[in-house]
């Protein structure tokens, strides 16, 4: 199948559902209202400044070690810009390395990112894979921006945000080459979740997630993960769930990375920052003590 027949489906579907009863609305609860509303107003100088650097505007945290060399004198009066191409590089290396757990994708296939926020992790697969993406948000602020970039890149023809519940996406059963919650599954419903992946993905499609959970061996979720949950109006599910959900649904995790050593780095750079936002110290405290986890799960459907 080709993208454009994808495609064509997916405008169907669209069409279709205006009157059908395969429609799902955008908004299906109160609580997504609250997340439609939150980003629409988020505003982050942590998050514009950072994508600014070079038109990749991520939602996500960031990976790997920091480049003392590039970040030169903390003196220097050049040092704060330095120290933000820093944390954006880092955060695209976290896109990056989901990128490379997608397994083989060919130029007709579609992807989808399911909570795309403002479109860098699509854009990034289009220029890796050449492919056809598409993102839902429950944001109209996110999606309008995530499709402007892609204009302004002129990949629009590629690269598609829409704001849709990622529990009841209009595209096809079995059709997704591949698809991906970055930073996005901790607004929903687990089982929902991967029962809606597992329905698009095509049997032997890849999903893949980059999370925070709370680690079972904890016990419970800790202060610091409640802290997190507070700031950003979301749900933290544990590992323990991640697993059990996705065993449930046809999606056999193929690797499971803890990236929470790779991701210290970044926090202790970025609490140093003039962007701090306030949340720094809960998610170094909570990596630290165990309590949480920044995990990589890339599975097959089977
Ligand atoms: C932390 S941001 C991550 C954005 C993006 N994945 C990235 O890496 O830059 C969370 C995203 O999840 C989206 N989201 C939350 N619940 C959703 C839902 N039920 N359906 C679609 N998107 C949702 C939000 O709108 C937001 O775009
Ligand atoms: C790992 C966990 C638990 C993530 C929660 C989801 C989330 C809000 C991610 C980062 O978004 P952002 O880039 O908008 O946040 P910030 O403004 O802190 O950079
Ligand atoms: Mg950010």
């Amino acid at each position: 199948m080709t993208s454009t027949d994808l495609s064509t489906n997916l405008s169907a579907d669209v069409a279709a559902s205006a009157g059908a009863s395969v429609f799902i609305p955008a908004l299906a609860t109160p609580y997504q209202g609250d997340i439609a509303r939150y980003w629409d107003r988020e505003a982050r100088p942590v998050n514009l400044r950072l994508g600014d650097v070079d038109g990749l505007y991520h939602h996500h945290y960031g990976i790997g070690d920091v480049d003392r060399t590039a970040l030169g004198d903390a003196d220097d009066s050049t040092y704060e810009k330095k120290l933000i191409a820093e944390l954006h590089r880092l955060e695209s290396a976290q896109a990056a390395l989901l990128l490379d757990h997608l397994g083989p994708i060919e130029r007709d296939d579609t992807l989808v990112d399911a909570g795309c926020g403002r479109g860098g992790s699509m854009v990034m697969a289009h220029q890796r894979f050449g492919c056809r993406v598409e993102g839902v948000t429950l944001s109209a602020k996110q999606a309008d921006f995530a499709n402007q970039r892609a204009r302004e890149l002129g990949i629009d023809g590629h690269v598609r945000a829409r704001v849709c519940d990622m529990l009841g996406t209009p595209f096809e059963t079995g059709r997704v080459a591949a698809s991906w919650n970055n930073e996005s599954s901790m607004y929903v419903d687990l089982e929902d979740l991967f029962a809606e992946h597992s329905r698009i993905l095509a049997i032997g499609g890849r999903y893949v997630t980059i999370t925070g959970c709370w680690n079972p061996r904890y016990g419970q979720p800790s202060k610091y993960v409640s802290q997190i949950n507070a700031h950003f109006e979301c749900n933290i599910h544990s590992r323990r769930e991640y697993l059990r959900a996705m065993a449930d649904n046809r999606l056999v995790p193929q690797a499971v990375i803890d990236l929470t050593p790779a991701t210290l780095p970044y926090w202790e750079l970025r609490a140093t920052s003039s962007l701090v936002t306030g949340i720094e110290e809960a998610f170094i405290n909570s990596y630290k003590d165990g309590s949480f986890q920044y995990l990589l799960i890339a599975a097959d459907r089977i």
